[in-house]
């Protein structure tokens, strides 16, 4: 339930000066160690249509992702070698990770740039793993931009997104880590709505579920793609909007795992709730307030034993 607010406190958004890249964070050194954290907030899938297949089995999305005030942590510090150290409470998952997506996406960055693959780096692990919040993409994602500036490439944002899309189809959305409409296979990124301040609850409960199941599992045609107003002015206009869509991988989330329906449930009965629909491929579920106090307070209601976090958006509409 870590959120980043030690670093940024919750509803500001970053200060301007901080450079060129709005999610680098200065960051007492560790163990003597200089290092600059970067934040790898948990992309939420506000509304989620399957539009299409490709010959190649990846289906094709129509998607409004924002990106909630909770995230991991990478700590990146210039070393010969590569190595990354994994801490933080959602770390036990990644125990048996023998190719961790932080390290794929440093090899890879080194090979497109012709550079030799030397960094430190530390995960603060905070997002549970396999829960359709692209905890992993988030962390590839903030390992690119890291190294980026740690290997003095500047790579634009675009040069970046082409490595990324070979990480997995959700780790370009995460290199932006801005409110954006995803569709292709989630590398077209277009820009959102104007979103307004909103509050979003968080829960998992606390069962992993592997994306390629949940596409398999889905059965039916296919959605349009939504139409979209450039704007909301409140959180209630948006959450109404939003509810005339759906997210086309929750019936069939919910089919292989039944605690996700729970979760809704638990979500769609906590004072205030505006919306409740799942994220991604689950089993992650969010929920709409009308600020980001109201979802700290709800998001105290539900089972203790539940991964669950409430707060505002990260980045523009927080
Ligand atoms: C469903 C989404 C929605 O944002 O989120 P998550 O549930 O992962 O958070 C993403 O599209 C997931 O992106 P990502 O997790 O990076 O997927 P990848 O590693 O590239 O693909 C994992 C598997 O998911 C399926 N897949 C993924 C993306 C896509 N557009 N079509 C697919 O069919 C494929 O079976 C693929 O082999
Ligand atoms: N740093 C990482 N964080 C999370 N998962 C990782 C990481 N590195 C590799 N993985 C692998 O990627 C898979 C998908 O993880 P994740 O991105 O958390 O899923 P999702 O996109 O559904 O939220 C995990 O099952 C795990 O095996």
């Amino acid at each position: 339930m870590a959120s980043r607010a030690g670093a940024r406190p919750r509803g500001r958004r970053w200060p301007e000066d901080r450079g060129q890249d709005p999610q680098r964070s200065a960051r007492e050194p560790r163990g003597g160690e200089p290092a600059l954290s970067w934040f790898a907030p948990a992309k939420v899938n506000l509304y989620l249509h399957v539009t299409g297949r490709r010959a190649d089995g990846y289906h094709l999305l129509d998607s409004l992702v924002a990106f909630a005030g909770v995230g991991d942590e990478l700590l990146a510090a210039p070393a010969a070698g590569l190595t990354l150290a994994v801490d933080g409470p959602a770390a036990a998952a990644l125990a048996g990770e023998t190719d961790n997506l932080v390290l794929r996406a440093a090899r890879a960055l080194a090979t497109a740039a012709g550079v030799p693959a030397g960094a430190a780096l530390r995960l603060h692990k905070h997002l549970p793993v396999a829960s359709g919040i692209g905890g992993g993409s988030a962390d590839a994602a903030a390992a690119l931009r890291a190294l980026n500036a740690l290997w003095g490439l500047g790579w634009p944002e675009a040069r970046l997104a082409e490595v990324a899309l070979a990480l997995g189809a959700d780790v370009p959305a995460c290199v932006a880590s801005r409110p954006c409409r995803m569709g292709g296979i989630g590398e077209v990124l277009g820009p959102a709505p104007r979103l307004p301040p909103v509050g979003m609850v968080l829960t998992n409960p606390r069962v992993a579920l592997p994306t390629p199941a949940v596409f398999r599992a889905r059965q039916g045609g296919f959605s349009a793609p939504a139409a979209l107003p450039s704007g909301w002015d409140d959180a209630a206009g948006m959450a109404a909007d939003l509810a005339a869509l759906g997210n086309d991988l929750e019936a069939p989330a919910i089919g292989l795992c039944p605690p996700v329906a729970e979760a809704l449930a638990a979500l769609r009965s906590l004072p205030g709730c505006l919306l409740a629909r799942m994220s991604g491929s689950g089993a992650t579920c969010f929920a709409l307030f009308g600020g980001a106090d109201d979802a700290v307070a709800a998001a105290q209601l539900l089972p203790e034993a539940w991964w669950r976090w409430g707060g505002g958006l990260h980045g523009p509409g927080a």
